[in-house]
Order: C-alpha cells, then sequence, then structure tokens
C-alpha cells in the first residue's frame, strides 16, 4: 500500500521510516518557508533563489559545498528578538535605551565580522565564549560593553583580555572563577561587572548532550545546597567585582517555554535570599539562550514575541510575589537567529541504489560541514535545487565523502526518483552550528560562508585552500 500522496507511490516504499518523512511531502520541489529562510523561493525554470539569485550561478561563483546565508532574514530575525524584548518602555535608541530588556546573540552559533556588524547595526549585543570570539568582536567594532564572556574554563588570559577590554559583563561559572576575575580585575584597577551563572535543576527536553540545567554536569553552580547563595556571597565581597545578577541558561533547541518558566522562578527565588540576607537587589537577570527552530516542516518553534511574553510575564508574577523590583531581563538566542538564514548547498555525486532499502545520495561535504547529525542524531530536511522534477519520490539518505559510515547529512529524506550526479542539492536550516563546528577530517577544506542580498552575494568567511591547510602543517 502506498502512503504517497504521488500516483506512482515513493521507491523503497516497504521500508519508510518513522517519525519525520513517514510519509513522502505532497509536493518535492516545494520550499517550506518554516524549514527555509525568507527570501528562498524557485523562479520560474524550477531553480532555487536566495536572496534573488539562483543557485546554479551562486555554485558557479563560489563552489559547493557551501553554506548561503540570507542577510535580511538575519537582520530581520535580529529585529524581531530586539523588538519582542524591548517591553513597554522601548523606545528604539543606542545600547537600548529606554529598553528594559537586552538580546545577546550567541556567537558561538555561528560568527564572523560581518555578522558582528550586522548584529551592531540590528542594536543587539553579543556572548562570546573564547578569546577568539571576542577578538572578532572587537576587530569588527562591537563596543566592548555589549560584550559577554562565557565560559566554564577561561583561561587568566582571556579573563585579562576581556577586563582591560572593559566587557560588559562576565558571567562567573565556578567558585575558582569568582576569585580568579576579582583577582584580575583588581591587579588591572578595574571593577569588573559579573553575572554568576547557576544551575537550577530542570531537565530541558532535549539531547541529553545539548541540556546544562541538570546539575550533573560541567557548567554553573548548582542552587542545590545552598552552593549558589554561598557564590554569591564571595562574590558580593570581593573588591574587583560588581554583581549585577544571576544566568541561567537550561539547553538547546527547546520548543516548550516551560523549563524556562521553571528556571525564571527558582532565579527570582534566588535574588528573593540575596534580597533577605544582603540587603541587595540584584539589578539582572538572564535566561540564556536555548529555543528551538524549525529544521523540519514538522518542528513548531514558538516567535520571539511569544517568548518575550512568557519570560516576561513569569519574571514579573514572581517578582510581584517576592516584592521585588523587576530586573533588567537578557537573553541569549544563538540558533534561533542564525539557524534559519542559511543552507548547505551540496553537489550530488554518487548515487547508490540499494533496492527495496534505500538510495545512497553522496555529496561532497558531509561531517566536516555538518557534525549534528552524526553528533546528535539530528534531523534536517534537503531538496533537490538546481532544478524542478516530476519524478517519484524515493526514500534516500544523504551521506557525505568521508571515510566513516556514520558520516550521515540526513538521515531520511526524500529527494526525486531522477536525481543524478550533478544534480544541487540543499541542505536548509544550517546557519548555527554547521560552520562554527566543522571540521577537516580528511584534510577537507572548511566551506565559504556567503552572504545573499538583494541580488548581490559576497563570501564573509572564505572557502579554506590546500594552502591554509599546508601553512599549519610546518613540517
Ligand atoms: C550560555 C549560553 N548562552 C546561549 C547559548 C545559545 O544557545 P542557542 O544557540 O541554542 O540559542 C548557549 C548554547 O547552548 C549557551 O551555552
Ligand atoms: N552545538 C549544539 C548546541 C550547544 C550549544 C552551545 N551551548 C548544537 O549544535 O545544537
Amino acid at each position: 500500500m502506498s502512503r504517497s500522496a504521488h500516483p506512482a507511490g515513493p521507491r523503497h516504499a516497504d521500508v519508510l521510516p518513522e517519525g519525520h518523512y513517514a510519509a513522502p511531502p505532497a509536493d518535492l520541489n516545494q520550499l517550506d518557508p518554516r524549514v527555509w529562510s525568507r527570501t528562498v523561493g524557485r523562479n520560474a525554470d524550477g531553480v532555487a533563489t536566495v536572496g534573488g539569485i539562483d543557485v546554479k550561478t551562486l555554485a558557479e561563483e563560489f563552489g559547493t559545498p557551501g553554506y548561503f546565508l540570507d542577510e535580511d532574514d538575519f537582520r530581520a530575525r535580529c529585529r524581531a528578538w530586539r523588538e519582542a524584548f524591548k517591553g513597554e518602555k522601548g523606545e528604539k535608541g543606542e545600547k537600548g535605551e529606554g529598553e528594559d530588556a537586552d538580546v545577546f546573540y550567541a556567537g558561538k552559533a555561528f560568527l564572523s565580522r560581518a555578522v558582528v556588524r550586522w548584529l551592531t547595526e540590528e542594536g543587539l549585543n553579543l556572548d562570546v565564549c573564547s578569546a577568539g570570539e571576542l577578538a572578532t568582536a572587537l576587530a569588527a567594532g562591537m563596543p566592548a560593553e555589549r560584550i559577554a564572556l562565557h565560559g566554564n574554563n577561561k583561561s587568566t588570559g582571556e579573563i585579562e583580555r576581556a577586563v582591560e577590554a572593559g566587557v560588559g559583563r562576565i558571567v562567573l561559572d565556578s567558585f575558582q572563577e569568582i576569585a580568579r576575575v576579582a583577582h584580575i580585575a583588581q591587579r588591572l584597577g578595574r571593577h569588573q561587572r559579573v553575572q554568576i551563572r547557576i544551575t537550577v535543576g530542570v531537565e530541558a527536553h532535549t539531547h541529553e548532550f545539548i541540556a546544562t540545567a541538570h546539575e550533573d554536569q560541567k557548567f554553573g553552580i548548582p542552587l542545590a545546597g545552598g552552593l549558589a547563595a554561598e557564590a554569591v556571597r564571595r562574590a558580593l565581597k570581593l573588591d574587583g567585582l560588581e554583581l549585577i545578577g544571576i544566568h541561567s541558561h537550561i539547553g538547546s533547541q527547546i520548543f516548550d517555554t516551560s523549563g524556562f518558566e521553571v528556571a525564571a522562578h527558582r532565579v527570582v527565588g534566588l535574588l528573593k535570599e540575596i534580597r533577605d540576607e544582603h540587603g541587595v537587589e540584584l539589578p539582572e537577570i538572564d535566561l540564556g539562550g536555548g529555543l528551538g527552530i524549525a529544521y523540519t516542516s514538522e518542528d513548531d518553534p514558538r516567535e520571539p514575541h511569544e517568548i518575550a511574553k512568557a519570560l516576561r510575564d513569569i519574571v514579573h508574577r514572581e517578582c510581584d510575589a517576592a516584592g521585588l523590583a523587576v530586573p533588567r531581563l537578557s537573553v541569549e538566542p544563538g540558533r534561533a537567529i542564525v539557524g534559519p538564514t542559511a543552507f548547505t548547498l551540496y553537489e550530488v555525486g554518487t548515487v547508490k541504489e540499494l533496492p527495496g532499502l534505500r538510495t545512497y545520495v553522496s555529496v561532497d561535504g558531509g561531517m566536516s560541514d555538518n557534525i549534528r547529525t552524526a553528533l546528535y542524531d539530528a534531523e534536517y530536511s534537503v531538496a533537490l535545487v538546481s532544478r524542478s522534477s516530476t519524478a517519484e519520490p524515493m526514500l534516500s539518505r544523504v551521506v557525505g565523502k568521508h571515510c566513516e559510515s556514520g558520516d550521515i547529512v540526513v538521515r531520511d529524506a526524500f529527494l526525486p526518483a531522477d536525481l543524478a550526479p550533478g544534480d544541487l542539492i540543499a541542505v536548509p536550516a544550517t546557519g548555527a552550528y554547521c560552520r562554527s563546528m566543522a571540521s577537516n577530517y580528511n584534510h577537507a577544506l572548511r566551506p565559504p560562508v556567503v552572504a545573499v542580498r538583494d541580488g548581490r552575494a559576497r563570501e564573509i568567511v572564505r572557502r579554506e585552500t590546500e594552502e591554509d591547510l599546508l601553512r599549519l602543517d610546518v613540517g
């Protein structure tokens, strides 16, 4: 029995996977706007376009594989987050003057100098978690006071650099770090603004590797057992530190706001304890990032304004109940801003049909440009983009060219059965944690990131070359 809307039914219909792609979509040519960036569509010839340029032209000019980033979409998402969080007072202004909440883009998702400039122009702040990310932010002109430094094991050098640059906040992750940052700030004659990252004991509904608020893990100081309260005691005592707030990040690729609500409840509970013990009302709380995006048509993420409303409501309610003034709120979305804005473009190479099983579609990249499928069992979508097709849907697995059988980009997907070497296929929603987690495995050359806008395309991160690899290999 065919489970396909296609008259001929899908090829390999006897082994249909579960969940996403349990059945082929009605129209393989359709590019679902939930999964693809805003300016993506198909032209009259059936070729996919982004920012007004078709993918065949992009492949000719920049080669494959490549990440193609929709700059308009990126900027629109920045604005949507900023608008959503600016609150009732929200007059637009430099560094959010008049606003009562801040959005820090999490640079780990993807960072380059162009991205930093867009963020600066769109009024966002930036969360960095290494000297390299900090250097990129400063090189591109992000004002230091709009930068937050994160990390569970910041080196002395990283802390010194951040304090010297005058970053707006350092998020303290451990007892050792409280003392270390205080010491460095005193030595440099500075008064460093800091937050303390706590783990609130929430089990986020996401992959184990990307959940971060349960206590048994490396990040943060547990609320349980009075450890967070003790960290606050120490930070308040030390010269060189100005404790401005409490930070909580519960995990990543989360759809349900209930975990944030529990986290907010517990963070406000700690603020109340601090007020009762020290007579101090800390002015800020940061609820971290982690908001999910649609990787497949089945995913249904919340809009920034819905998230903002849910978080604001809970913070206001909890503060009212505790008799606290409402602190300034900040959030740190990474994936939710950059994830949906880019797709990876590949050229199809070997196509191997295993009758009754599936067809393996090999592309000219793989786990070196997208490790997420191998690492987290992540689900992705894929489409033939260099032309449209009316061929029957064919159950496919998109794999890379690495010497590894786990080198899978898209585990289960339907592609048209007339797919052939030389066709271009694209995997959407690869803007976050793909280029930033890319590797040189098998001496692969990491692909470029090309920003496309209004009919113009330019590399913002260039493709690596064999010369780059050989330059590192000093013989
Ligand atoms: C402290 C912190 N903030 C923000 C983020 C960004 O997360 P996401 O890209 O899922 O929004 C992360 C990563 O999970 C993080 O560890
Ligand atoms: N890198 C992960 C998420 C971890 C985010 C950083 N705390 C991903 O690709 O989903």
